[in-house]
């Protein structure tokens, strides 16, 4: 049973800021809880759709609560006219994540969540419409083509694969995207998360708070290392070229994004699960090169500085295999944090006190005025 990693220093590491009865991370034990609920168990089992509501609603739903829940998502998928001319103005090489930031605030702007009664509302309509409004946008841009954002797919994972395809993903596609779904919906005060509860803590509205935690998440330290990831270990050919890659990098003392974790000390439980996943696509599609460089470089970098996979790393190559551009890695942690991050905000405002630390001071002391044109 791994030990808890000790946790002190900058950042504000190891410091409580607040309560939550949402999630669990790297407590010893089962590593990664949702509501209680083992991570291992809700991969393998469930339903993104269930976690979901599982975070939003409190309780698993039954199977006639689960039922009309992904009707309803279903029915929210459209893009309202203004968000699609807003989408069509966003360049071609944009960062698909400054495209995500840009229609939530947008969103924001089309239906406004006017007070906190319109909550689950407005957020069962981001958890629907974000694959439709990433999806458009890169179709659009990449193929100048306008889809329709409709599709009878009842998963938000295989909506959003129908949608960036034009066709209806196969099982397993539609499967392991679903996993990575629920293997990314909630991590308990992570950047991002503690983001949007900063922005609800001060009584903001629902899409400020999400476009504030997008931004959080670009960064290729949190969510954006899957991207980095991909980009890494591309570079290889074999897993003898990634050994001596990774050697060269680590001497020269550079970050290998995928590996480390702020709160786990020696393994994040998301990546043993993910990791199957993208076996399992690796021998679908005969892959001979990624899947292998991925194992050395994990065997490297455990070897050399015990630093372990996070969530991110596997991932890459898993949905490399399912033929999803690299840009798009992000935003589809985005489709899924966003069940994590309202949660969070719904439990902020349950019991709110604006989010407002002290710093240490360390600048001059006692500073004189000097008129403008005295200054040298
Ligand atoms: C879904 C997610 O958001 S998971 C995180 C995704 N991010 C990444 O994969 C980016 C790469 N990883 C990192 O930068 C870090 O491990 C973080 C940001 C995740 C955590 O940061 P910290 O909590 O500061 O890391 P930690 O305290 O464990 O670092 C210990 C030492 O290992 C080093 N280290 C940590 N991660 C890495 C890494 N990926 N590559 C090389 N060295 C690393 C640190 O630089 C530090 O060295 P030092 O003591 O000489 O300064
Ligand atoms: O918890 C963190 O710091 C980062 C992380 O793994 C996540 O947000 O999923």
């Amino acid at each position: 049973m791994a030990e808890a990693k000790k946790l002190s220093g900058a950042g504000l590491r190891g410091q409580v800021a607040g309560e939550t009865a949402l999630c669990t991370v790297g407590k010893s034990g089962a590593g990664l809880t949702y509501r209680g609920y083992d991570i291992a168990d809700l991969a393998e089992k469930a339903q993104f759709e269930e976690i979901a509501y599982l975070l939003l609603r409190g309780k698993l739903p039954n199977r006639q609560e689960l039922d009309a829940y992904k009707k309803k998502l279903q029915s929210l998928r459209g893009l309202p006219a203004a968000l699609k001319t807003v989408l069509e103005q966003i360049p071609k090489d944009a960062h698909p994540m400054d495209v995500m930031r840009t229609g939530c605030s947008m969103l924001g702007n089309l239906e406004t969540e006017q007070d906190f009664s319109e909550q689950d509302d407005k957020i069962d309509r981001m958890l629907a419409v974000f694959p439709s409004i990433i999806t458009y946008w890169y179709r659009f841009a990449q193929e100048g083509v306008r889809i329709e954002t409709d599709s009878d797919v009842d998963s938000i994972g295989g909506h959003f694969l129908e949608l960036l395809h034009g066709k209806k993903p196969s099982e397993l596609h539609e499967r392991v995207m679903n996993v990575s779904l629920i293997l990314y919906a909630e991590h308990e005060f992570n950047a991002s998360t503690f983001t949007a509860r900063v922005c609800a803590s001060t009584l903001s509205d629902i899409h400020s708070c999400v476009t504030g935690a997008i931004g959080t998440l670009r960064g290729p330290l949190h969510g954006g290392a899957n991207e980095a990831a991909m980009a890494l270990i591309q570079k290889f050919q074999t897993p003898e070229e990634a050994e001596a890659g990774l050697m060269g990098m680590l001497e020269r003392k550079e970050k290998i994004m995928g590996f480390g974790h702020a709160i786990y000390k020696e393994s994040d439980p998301r990546n043993a699960i993910i990791k199957q996943w993208s076996k399992k696509l690796a021998d679908e599609v005969g892959d001979t090169v990624l899947y292998p460089v991925s194992e050395r470089c994990e065997a490297v970098m455990w070897r050399e500085k015990k630093l372990f996979c996070n969530a991110d790393f596997f991932h890459a190559s898993a949905y490399h295999f399912m033929g999803i551009p690299t840009e798009l890695f992000t935003p589809i942690f985005v489709m899924s944090r966003v069940s994590g991050w309202t949660a969070h905000v719904k439990e902020q405002r349950e019991n709110n006190r604006i989010i407002r630390p002290s710093a240490d001071y360390t600048g001059p002391a006692d500073a004189k005025w000097v008129p403008i044109d005295e200054r040298p």
